[in-house]
């Protein structure tokens, strides 16, 4: 039996799931067979928690201080597999990765020297991904060298983006040199998320218009013309749009001049094992604000529970701010989105970790866009959550309100099954 390994570096967080090839086409070709997920990278002891297929709930997190980044958590995860799972490592066959930045891949590639340096030199426009991946990748390619490994990115998804949404308005002579323009992030969530809809909605994706929330550690919006990216939150880097846990997201492009006088200093940060020469500028806003900066968590559940959202005046409430704000800015996106698809949305999604788990925000953002035609909020479903795929709108005849639990890892399993087990 081949296994196939799929592996999610995000900024937070390490997620990975084994799965078999059923051998049944027609139904379901991938089986999951366990899931993993290492949480609290970055601020450590990390998180380990296990899932096996069978059981819909997973083991309550086991807390470890060695694991200190992202290639310790995937070397922990490989013997964990051997020791407690009795899976034998050299049985997985095909190994993806998810890479945030890929510049300008337009398809998935398989991992070898000449693109682990390409991926490498994308490394500063994405510093806390691309590095940190490169680093899973490695000692991924030490333990199984047998395994065909392939890395997927997340800025495929959104190679549909038009001109005059990914052009900045600067000099187009350097623009073009550097690569510098809107990418977008989380395409791999999203084009998981998009074909969960078009199922629940029996429509076909050429078909939809949409607007996608991922909210987790990083969040963005994603803007679905006629079933492709039209629009997204993130820009040039994942730093942009939505504030994250420890993002700023937009800013006045000024301001980093005025919070520190030595911007461009480049900063090598002694936390960060993979050493990714990023300016003190860009480590401000990516490390060093957001949820943690505001409230010195990045916990979206601790800020919810204690932004007292009953109450109407709670000047000087460090979580109420940090919720207000996320939902001011999610706002912007959605009012912005259903303007360029001219009122005609299918569906508004929410999902990500804070999309999927937090009723509250969901409840919240919903209320403020009934004034564009979406249903009032079913607070049943709302609460009670759902698996899969779930309706939260009382009304689901037209514009629907819904939380999709998106899954990047299968995402790549599939694309990787579809491409290199399926054709063969
Ligand atoms: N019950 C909850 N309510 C609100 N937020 C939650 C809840 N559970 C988890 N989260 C948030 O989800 C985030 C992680 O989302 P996830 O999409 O898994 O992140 P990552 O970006 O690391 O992949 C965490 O920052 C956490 O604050
Ligand atoms: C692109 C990005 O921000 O990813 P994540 O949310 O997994 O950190
Ligand atoms: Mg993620």
């Amino acid at each position: 039996m081949a296994y196939i390994l799929a592996v999610n570096a995000g900024s937070s967080s390490l997620k990975l799931t084994l799965f078999v090839p059923s051998g049944n086409l027609s139904a379901q070709p991938l089986v999951h067979h366990l899931t993993a997920s290492i949480t609290s990278i970055s601020s450590p002891p990390a998180a380990f928690t296990v899932k096996p297929a069978e059981s819909d709930v997973g083991s309550s997190p086991e807390k470890f201080r060695d694991i200190k980044d992202h290639s310790t958590a995937f070397s922990h995860f490989l013997e964990f597999l051997e020791r407690d799972c009795g899976i034998d490592k050299s049985k997985i066959g095909h190994v993806c990765h998810r890479v945030v930045h890929g510049g300008k891949y337009d398809e998935p590639v398989v991992v070898n020297e000449k693109s682990t340096s390409q991926i490498a030199r994308l490394s500063d426009l994405a510093p806390l991904h691309n590095g940190a991946a490169l680093s899973v990748i490695k000692v991924c390619s030490d333990a199984l060298p047998n395994a065909v490994s392939v890395a997927y990115f997340d800025t495929i998804f959104h190679k549909s983006l038009p001109p005059h949404i990914f052009t900045y308005p600067i000099n187009p002579e350097i623009a073009h040199e550097r690569g510098l323009r809107k990418y977008g992030f989380h395409g791999i969530s999203y084009a998981y998320i998009l074909n969960a809809v078009s199922k629940h909605l029996s429509k076909p994706s050429s078909s939809l218009n949409l607007i996608l929330l991922h909210l987790g550690s990083g969040a963005s919006a994603c803007c679905i013309r006629s079933g492709k990216s039209y629009d997204t939150s993130m820009g040039l880097t994942p730093v942009s749009g939505l504030p994250g846990a420890t993002r700023s997201g937009a800013i006045d492009p000024s301001l980093i001049f005025h919070y520190t006088n030595k911007a461009n200093k480049i900063t090598h940060d002694p936390t960060l094992v993979v050493d990714v020469p990023v300016t003190l500028a860009e480590d401000v806003l990516n490390r060093k604000s957001g949820w943690k900066v505001l409230c010195g968590t990045t916990d979206f559940a601790e800020i919810t529970e204690k932004a007292e959202l009953h109450r109407p005046d709670t000047d000087g409430n460090e979580y109420r701010l940090a919720f207000d704000i996320f939902v001011d800015r999610i706002l912007d996106y959605i009012g912005a989105y259903a303007v360029k698809l001219e009122g005609k949305v299918d569906a508004l999604v929410f999902s990500g970790g804070i999309g999927e788990k937090s009723w509250q925000l969901r409840k919240v953002v919903s209320e403020r866009v009934k004034c564009l035609g979406f249903p009032a909020v079913d607070e049943d479903a709302n609460k009670k959550g759902g698996s899969g795929i779930w309706d939260i709108g009382l009304d689901s005849t037209e514009k629907r309100i819904l939380v999709c639990e998106t899954d990047e890892q299968y995402e790549m399993a599939r694309q990787l099954h579809e491409t290199f087990i399926e054709s063969k």
